[in-house]
Parts: structure tokens; C-alpha cells; sequence
């Protein structure tokens, strides 16, 4: 990765048996967070870690939390609270992978997925808890001793995509999950997102707003001064709204990314089931995933991604953060996001661990004022992109995909989708893809 350094992760304090690991994953050289954070975290200290999305945070709090557990591998260890399943679910193996050759039990705790299964598991006592807040914190006000019990003696609690989970959303769920661990001084609280805020950084020593004890006191902060990776191309293409679906594809058939793995962000679940439906009929081999769709689904989805089955994944922000995908050559910002942190988040699912990537925003005229904010956030102008400009082209393939959408929605209209999502929305507060 471009964030070199000449330490070793030897000479940082990690153990052989971890130092093989990381190897066999061929990660040999630390990158500049994991050689920030590694050695304070092994020392005992809070740690607010802030780096560009993809520079390994990860392996920066994964590594220090192994290397200590393996001195006394015992009870229940870590908590790694994370704010969407996916996550969740890529952290746990990231930590499995890891800890494989040290017989670690892993588990994953997330909405979505079988209570009784997860409380099985949880009374197995497993050395790391990987969890979205929602379902943790369900598990610590509906079960016994014998399933949570464990929580008291944790050693570590990671906040990871912490400014997100420091939001009003998960501030409930976090509460109750904060309160089953062991008190401040009795644990290492760490912190990391590549987007830390103001906010996060005001929390620290500060008495909570119902009065309960601060939540951390970090005496390391590493914090990139650049917002996005150097390898992140930043373009942009301004378009009336009524062609957006035909330039989006022309993008992805046009020569330089008719072979590319690409996200493309919506701000609407509706969006992103039409643009599904619309590619699909186009013969463009796709995915979906969003908070309205089952968690079978969403796991499918993102497997058939990974796995390039479907080379096109169309998302809204449950798949923004975190998500490690090497192949995504292609981050589409179909609509543009309001928040400059959630572009930040969501075009850094390419140009990842020192590869290059190029960012590509859909701009209409009513975009013009979030644009600028993202600009000034990033610090970077973004440049016209000239991979679409033919309009003629545009004009060919105007009607083929007007064709295509008039068949989604009608197939949508036949399906009930609307009608479906609202009686979901009702009934699964439990399952909605942030709380849980
Ligand atoms: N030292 C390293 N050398 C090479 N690759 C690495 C190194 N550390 C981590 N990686 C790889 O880099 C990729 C990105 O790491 P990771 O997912 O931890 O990024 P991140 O900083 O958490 O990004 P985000 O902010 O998007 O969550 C992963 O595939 C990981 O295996």
C-alpha cells in the first residue's frame, strides 16, 4: 500500500504466530495507521484512529487485540461494534483469518439473522464479538447470565465507523451495549473511522448526556490530514435528470469500463431497485443492496459482487462504509449524497490499499450546492469526466432504455414493491440495516 513505512510489524511488538498471518494474507509491511496505532494500543491506551478509507484500520486494532489475547486466550475478549451486517461480517473474518492458526472463536452478532443461534453461540463464550449495536444490545436486555455474563470482563471495546455509531441512531443500542462492558478504566476503548468529527473528539472525557460516565479518554490520536486517497480520480458528469439511466449505461458499456467492477450509490431503495431492474433488462450483470431487501438476500448479493458473478452492485449507503472489495475499479455517485463524509465513505470503496480507482458523480442542477460542500470537504476539485459525451450515442440508446424502465416498473407495480416496503418498514423495525 502507498502509505508505506520501514517499520516491520515485528518491530511494532506483534507476535510470529500473527506476523505469519498477516503473510499469508501477503500483508508484510505495516501501513501508517497500523504503525500509529499498533505499538499505543499494545501499551494500554485509548487510541482515535482516523485514516483514509482503505489504508487498513482494520488490522491497525485487529493486530494489538490478538497479539494480547494470545497471552491469555480466554473468555470473551473484544467487542467490535460496527454499524451495518456486511461489516460485521467482513471484520469477523478478517479476525477468523487471523486467528485461525490460534483456534479463535469468532461471532458474528447482527439483525437479520437466528437470536436463538446467536445466543447458542454466545453462551460458547467466543474470544471476539463482532456486532451491529442493535442485536447486541437485544441480546443484553432479553437473555441471562449464561449468554452475556461473559461482557463484563471484555478487555476491548472498538467503535468501528466510530463517528457514525456516535450518531443519535445508535445512540439507544449503544448505551445498552456500553453498559453491559466492564467501566472505562477496566477496558481499552478504540476508535476509528476515516472521517473523524469534531464531535467524536469533544466526546472524550466527557460525562454522557444521561450522566453516565464518559465513554473513553484516548491519549493517541492519528489523523490523516488528507481526506481521500491520492490514487481516488474525482470526476464528474453534468446531466439533465430525465438521462440519468442512460448515461449511467453508457458509463458502464463505454470502452473504459466495460470490463469494471462498479458501486453505484442511490440515495433511495425505490432508485435502486429500479436501476437493477432497468440493467438487468439491459443484459448488464448485476447486484443489489439495500436495507429493504432480506438479509439472504443481501448476503447473496454482495457474494455474487465479491465473487464477480454480477460486475455491477447498486447500493445505497448500507453498503457505503467499510466494505472491502480490491476489484471495484468504478464508485458511481448516482445521486449525490447531502452529507460530504458519505462521499467521502462511498468512493472510498475503490482505490483501495494503494490501487487506483476513479470516482464518478452524476450532477444535475439541483446538486450544484452539495457538490461545492464535497469539494471543500475533500479539498479537491473534481474534474469533467469525457468518457460520455457523444450525445448522439446518448440519443441511440435513449429508447432501448426507456424500453428497460417501463418493463421495471411495471414489474414493480405487479410485485407490490412500494406496497411491500411499507408493510416491512412496519413490522421489522428489529431488521432495519442500520439499527441492527
Ligand atoms: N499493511 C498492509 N499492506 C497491504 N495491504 C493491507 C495492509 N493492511 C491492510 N491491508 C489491506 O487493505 C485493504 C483495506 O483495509 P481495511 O478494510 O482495513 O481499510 P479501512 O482503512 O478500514 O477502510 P474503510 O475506511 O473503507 O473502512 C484490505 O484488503 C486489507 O487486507
Amino acid at each position: 500500500m502507498s502509505t508505506r513505512s520501514t517499520s516491520s510489524f515485528k518491530s511494532l511488538g506483534l507476535p510470529k504466530w500473527l506476523i505469519d498471518s498477516l503473510s499469508a494474507m501477503k500483508i508484510t509491511q505495516p501501513s501508517a495507521i497500523q504503525k500509529g496505532c499498533i505499538p499505543k494500543i499494545l501499551q494500554g491506551s485509548d487510541c482515535i484512529g482516523g485514516a483514509k478509507t482503505g489504508s487498513g484500520k482494520t488490522i491497525a486494532f485487529a493486530a494489538p487485540m490478538l497479539t494480547k489475547w494470545s497471552e491469555d486466550p480466554s473468555g470473551m475478549f473484544g467487542v467490535v461494534l460496527t454499524p451495518t451486517r456486511e461489516l460485521a461480517m467482513q471484520i469477523a473474518e478478517q479476525f477468523t483469518a487471523l486467528g485461525s492458526s490460534m483456534n479463535i472463536r469468532v461471532s458474528i452478532v447482527v439483525g437479520g439473522e437466528s437470536i436463538v443461534k446467536q445466543a447458542l453461540e454466545l453462551q460458547r463464550k467466543p474470544h471476539f464479538i463482532i456486532a451491529t449495536p442493535g442485536r447486541l444490545a437485544h441480546h443484553i436486555m432479553n437473555s441471562g447470565e449464561d449468554t452475556i455474563g461473559g461482557l463484563i470482563r471484555t478487555k476491548y471495546l472498538v467503535l468501528d465507523e466510530a463517528d457514525f455509531l456516535l450518531t443519535t441512531t445508535f445512540a439507544k443500542d449503544l448505551g445498552v451495549c456500553i453498559g453491559a462492558l466492564p467501566p472505562k478504566s477496566k477496558r481499552q476503548t478504540l476508535l476509528f473511522t476515516a472521517t473523524i468529527t469534531d464531535q467524536v473528539r469533544a466526546l472524550k472525557d466527557t460525562v454522557q448526556q444521561d450522566g453516565k460516565p464518559p465513554l473513553f479518554s484516548y491519549e493517541v490520536e492519528m489523523v490523516d490530514n488528507v481526506a481521500i486517497p491520492s490514487t481516488l480520480r474525482t470526476e464528474y458528469i453534468l446531466i439533465p435528470e430525465y438521462v440519468k439511466e442512460a448515461y449511467l449505461y453508457q458509463l458502464l458499456t463505454c470502452e473504459a469500463y466495460s470490463e469494471s467492477s462498479a458501486i453505484i450509490f442511490v440515495n433511495r431503495t425505490t432508485t435502486a431497485e429500479i436501476l437493477r431492474r432497468v440493467l438487468k433488462n439491459m443484459d448488464i450483470r448485476v447486484a443489489s443492496l439495500h436495507s429493504q431487501m432480506p438479509q439472504q438476500e443481501r448476503t447473496n448479493s454482495l457474494q455474487r459482487f465479491r465473487a464477480n458473478a454480477a460486475r455491477v452492485l447498486i447500493a445505497t449507503d448500507v453498503a457505503s462504509r467499510g466494505l472491502d472489495i480490491p476489484i471495484v475499479e468504478l464508485v458511481i455517485n448516482y445521486d449525490i449524497p447531502s452529507d460530504p463524509d458519505v462521499f467521502i465513505h462511498r468512493s472510498g470503496r475503490t482505490a483501495r490499499a494503494g490501487r487506483s480507482g476513479d470516482a464518478i458523480s452524476f450532477i444535475t442542477q439541483r446538486d450544484v450546492s452539495r457538490i461545492e460542500a464535497i469539494e471543500s470537504r475533500i479539498n479537491k476539485k473534481m474534474v469533467e469526466c469525457g468518457k460520455v459525451h457523444d450525445t448522439a450515442v446518448i440519443r441511440k440508446c435513449l429508447s432501448k432504455v426507456t424500453k428497460a424502465k417501463r418493463e421495471a416498473l411495471m414489474a414493480m407495480e405487479k410485485e407490490n414493491f412500494g406496497e411491500r416496503k411499507k408493510s416491512q418498514r412496519k413490522k421489522k423495525v428489529d431488521q432495519k440495516g442500520f439499527r441492527t
